[in-house]
């Protein structure tokens, strides 16, 4: 099947059924079920076997699905059977966070270039990346074929730094700051924002049992 005709919410659970298939396979655990998958990820059995069904027929009756073939083939749907660089704008405090958190390193995704606009940082030392200015974006992404872009910058930036990403090349954004990035179609953008899902925890915590008592008039 190909890849873009998965839909959003499949490719959103593969890196879920990633992270522990990988780790059943650190404990050399060799086949594992839909319904221990589901179980332990909280997700209904039916929808794991439909899932892992669009990429051809894996699962053995009885014994389930092997551990090693699911996670190669779900690494290859991902397109991280190779490595997958990485470049970072903003050499912030969650920027240096981010570049010293290597735990995507093991699913082949690498920051391996970082970019800032203050000479404050440039030239500054993040373990084994030294800050870049960004007038050496363009022929960084193009050298180390980086196809993915994280945006640590403030927000008055961020869409500015997003249209230098594209026009160096770089095909898909995740973005940090608590902005709307506007992107050609063929760029993929995601945003994590912590603020907004804070702020509805906030009103689960005080709404959340009056919310389910009314679920049931
Ligand atoms: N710190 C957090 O915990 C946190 C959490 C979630 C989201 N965010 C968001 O992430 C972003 C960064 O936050 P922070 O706390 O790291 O900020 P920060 O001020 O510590 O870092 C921002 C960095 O971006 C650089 N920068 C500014 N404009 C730039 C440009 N045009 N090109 C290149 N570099 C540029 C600055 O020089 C600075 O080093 C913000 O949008 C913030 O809202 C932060």
């Amino acid at each position: 099947m190909k890849a873009d005709k998965i839909s959003e919410a499949v490719v959103r659970r593969l890196p879920v059924y990633l992270r522990y298939l990988n780790e059943l396979h650190k404990r050399e655990v060799t086949t594992v079920s839909s319904q221990e998958l589901g179980q332990k990820l909280d997700l209904n059995p039916a929808q794991i076997r439909k899932d892992l069904a669009y990429f051809g027929d894996f699962g053995r009756k009885g014994i389930g699905y092997d551990v090693v073939y699911l996670i190669d083939k779900i690494r290859h749907i991902l397109k991280i059977d190779q490595q997958i660089n990485v470049a970072l704008v903003g050499a912030g405090n969650l920027g240096q966070a981010l570049s010293n958190y290597n735990a995507y390193l093991k699913d082949n995704m690498k920051i391996v270039a970082v970019f800032d606009s203050s000479p404050a940082k440039i030239g500054h030392q993040i373990n084994t990346l030294t800050v870049q200015p960004m007038d050496e974006l363009r022929e960084t992404v193009r050298q180390l074929h980086i196809r993915i872009g994280i945006i640590t910058v403030p927000d008055f930036e961020a869409q500015r730094v997003a249209d230098e990403m594209i026009e160096s090349g770089i095909g898909a954004i995740l973005n940090f700051a608590p902005t709307i990035i506007k992107a050609p179609p063929h760029i993929r953008i995601h945003a994590t924002d912590f603020t907004t899902d804070l702020l509805s925890l906030a009103y689960y915590l005080e709404n959340g049992k009056d919310d389910n008592e009314n679920d049931d008039q």
